[in-house]
């Protein structure tokens, strides 16, 4: 329930405030939408191209938010509301990308211009507006650690000065224009340096989300039931989709890589933090991740196959995982993050947030939630016709 008395991390009675958050009706735009809803009294100018992951936050009429959100079908590409709904908000959030990797090598062009080109006039804007914004943009922008170009058995592999990512320290470090993988990295960083900038030159009150592998229900797509069937989402729904259908999960390049994944509704809760305490997120990039979630991608094929014979009750096929080369799964241009570690001591100091949910926890309440909402579907979709006489 939504509490009348909120008060900020400083003891100060919060302000309701009206936000326009572009890209609502994404994976991370649904829960941030569900917890402004439920716990507080802002309100919601939801802006998207797309509303079935918000409907059950919109319909049916009389809900308790009902007249605290409103969805508005608004490409920012070329939409001439945009400016309105930005004036009309003491506060904008945009989520709006292209953000899966499979697009990053395959579609560069529509990938530069949805992290960079699309994102210009929301900054330009809330510059010239007064406006303050929160920005995503991604723990991509760090691309390879410094360790990984170390000989594979040096010992300063295993320091952490090598590996951990710190906002104010640590470099940008992209494989060569060919590998087309970091045209994504490569056009959040540069909207970085332009928020930045206008943050130093104009005075915008700004604050940059880096995610580090938020996952939970509602991440993309399973491929053939609510997405194009041929369609590669992010590793989430991919293995979810090979649990669901009863095939291996496929292992790009033996799944060595090295990530940590945070529970979404961990996340969500520093995200309320930085929406209510602007004067300790103004003019600050904040990593959000879970340090304590590391796993190799293999590893987390081995976990999530376990947690789903589990939830289930279906065990898991003899040769759960198969090797595939990540040209053959990507194309041509794929490249890989080698590990990310997120720094906290920023996000620590100025907003007091700690994840709190272990990886084994957050995969089985995110694997329930894929079983409930997709096995039937995916039954019926896979149902081999009978045969008529
Ligand atoms: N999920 C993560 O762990 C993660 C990690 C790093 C960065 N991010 C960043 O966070 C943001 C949100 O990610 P997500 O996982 O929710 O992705 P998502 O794809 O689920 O959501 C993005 C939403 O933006 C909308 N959108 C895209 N272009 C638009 C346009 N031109 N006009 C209007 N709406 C548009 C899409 O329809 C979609 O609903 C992105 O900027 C992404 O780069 C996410
Ligand atoms: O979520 C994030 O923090 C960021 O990272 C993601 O990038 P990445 O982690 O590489 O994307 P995933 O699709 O989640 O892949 C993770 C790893 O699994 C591997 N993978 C993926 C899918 C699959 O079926 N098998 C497989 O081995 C990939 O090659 C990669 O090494 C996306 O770029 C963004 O959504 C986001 O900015």
């Amino acid at each position: 329930m939504a509490s009348p008395t909120r008060v900020d991390l400083d003891g100060n009675q919060i302000k309701p405030i009206t936000i326009c958050m572009i890209g609502a009706g994404g994976f991370i735009g649904s829960h941030l939408c569900e917890k402004i809803l439920s716990e507080t009294q802002h309100t919601i100018l939801a802006v998207d191209v797309y509303n079935d992951k918000v409907k059950h936050l919109l319909e049916p009429a009389g809900l308790p938010w009902a007249d605290r959100i409103r969805f508005h079908r608004v490409n920012i590409k070329h939409d001439s509301r945009l400016e309105g709904l930005i004036k009309m908000a003491d506060l904008t959030i945009n989520l709006a990308a292209i953000c899966t990797p499979a697009d990053y090598n395959t579609r560069p062009l529509d990938t530069i211009y949805s992290n960079f080109i699309d994102a210009l006039p929301v900054v330009k804007y809330c510059s010239e507006n007064g406006k303050r914004l929160i920005h995503f943009s991604t723990c991509e922008v760090y691309g390879k650690t410094i360790g990984s170009f170390l000989p594979k058995d040096h010992p300063l592999r295993q320091d952490p000065s090598f590996y951990v990512l710190k906002e104010d320290a640590s470099p940008c470090i992209f494989g060569p224009i060919e590998k087309q993988r970091w045209s994504y990295a490569c056009a959040k960083q540069l909207i970085e340096r332009l928020i930045y900038a206008e943050g130093a030159e104009n005075g915008l009150e700004f604050t940059i989300v880096r995610p580090f592998n938020w996952i939970g229900p509602r991440m993309d797509f399973i491929p053939g039931v609510d997405g194009p069937s041929e369609g590669v989402p992010r590793v989430l729904a991919c293995f979810s989709n090979n649990l669901l259908r009863r095939e291996p999960l496929k292992l790009v390049d033996g799944g060595q890589s090295q990530r940590t994944f945070v529970y979404i509704k961990d996340a969500i809760e520093a995200v309320l933090l930085m929406i209510e305490n602007p004067a300790r997120a103004n003019g600050h990039i904040f990593n959000v991740g879970n340090p304590n979630n590391e796993v190799t991608v293999k590893q987390l094929a081995e976990m999530m196959t376990q947690v789903y014979a589990n939830v289930s009750g279906e065990p898991s096929l003899e040769e759960p995982t198969i090797d595939v080369s990540s040209k053959e799964f990507y194309g041509e241009g794929y490249d890989d993050s080698d590990k990310r570690i997120p720094d906290m001591t920023i996000i620590n100091k100025q907003l007091g947030w700690n994840p709190k949910t272990s990886l084994w926890d957050l995969l089985e309440s995110t694997l329930t939630y894929q079983h409930r909402t997709y096995a039937e579907a995916v039954k019926q979709a896979t149902a081999k016709p009978v045969a008529s006489s």
